[in-house]
């Protein structure tokens, strides 16, 4: 589905923060990206984009009009629409089907609890009100793929769960996903395969299991393996 080979990119031609790391998503998969502040996790999600100054490489998408969305850890929104008119313009732009999103939207604002402030501003929500907003934006759209900038931290246990439950419906459907988070138990539970990043580089790239027998910790948990290769025990 995408093919994502970066040699190297960065902010600045003159300093690479990112080389060397070539990995795909298939239809259907979901990849936890991980790895320490500033190792390079947005940085490559910007590469992937297309949203970086310097980018020596290339990301291939299985259609040549690839159809993804984008979660940003930040959540943008216009400050002058209320959340109906969030979902309302997005339908517009993509085309949706009115008979569809409106009952899609519906089931999305009740099972995140927002149907009490869908005529209100964004501009009033709390953080992870916001990034609710954004999550159902996406999944409106039903992308080929979604990339995911640190979902967990900001939504309160009931909305991880509605979210997870709705990204588990978009995995069956084929959208491959690619999540970038700290959250490590969470990703160890929902991710089929992990990419860990340190200082701009690719450590490794694998199953739970395959890492476990890296860091010969046979039952040993993500952030025990994690710890253990970035402690430099292994390497
Ligand atoms: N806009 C920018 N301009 C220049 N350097 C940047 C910019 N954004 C990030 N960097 C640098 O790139 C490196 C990697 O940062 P990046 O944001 O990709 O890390 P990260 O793994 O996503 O970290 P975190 O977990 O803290 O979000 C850091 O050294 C950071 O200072």
């Amino acid at each position: 589905m995408i093919e994502v080979s970066i040699e190297e990119a960065g902010y600045d031609k003159n300093r690479p923060i990112i080389n060397n790391i070539h990995f795909s998503i298939k239809r259907g998969e979901m990849i936890g990206l991980i790895g320490e502040n500033g190792a390079g996790k947005s940085t490559t999600i910007k590469a992937i984009l297309g949203l970086l100054p310097y980018f020596k490489g290339k990301t291939e998408f299985a259609n040549l009009t690839p159809n993804f969305a984008y979660i940003p850890e930040q959540p943008i929104y216009y400050e002058y629409l209320t959340l109906w008119e969030h979902i309302e313009l997005l339908a517009s732009v993509k085309n949706l089907k009115r008979e569809i999103w409106e009952k899609e939207a519906t089931y999305l604002l009740t099972s995140f609890r927002m149907e009490g402030v869908k005529h209100h501003y964004l501009s009033n929500f709390s953080k992870g009100m916001k990034q609710k907003v954004m999550l159902m934006l996406s999944i409106l759209t039903h992308p080929d793929c979604y990339i995911i900038d640190e979902p967990f931290v900001g939504l309160d246990p009931r909305a991880i769960s509605e979210f997870l439950k709705v990204l588990k419906i978009e995995k069956q459907r084929g959208a491959a996903i690619l999540i970038c988070t700290h959250v490590l138990d969470t990703a160890e539970k929902i991710c089929d395969r992990f990419l860990i990043l340190s200082k701009g580089k690719l450590v490794v790239e694998g199953t739970l299991s395959y890492i476990q027998e890296n860091c010969k910790l046979i039952d040993g948990s993500l952030l025990d393996c994690f710890d253990l290769l970035l402690e430099g025990e292994i390497l």
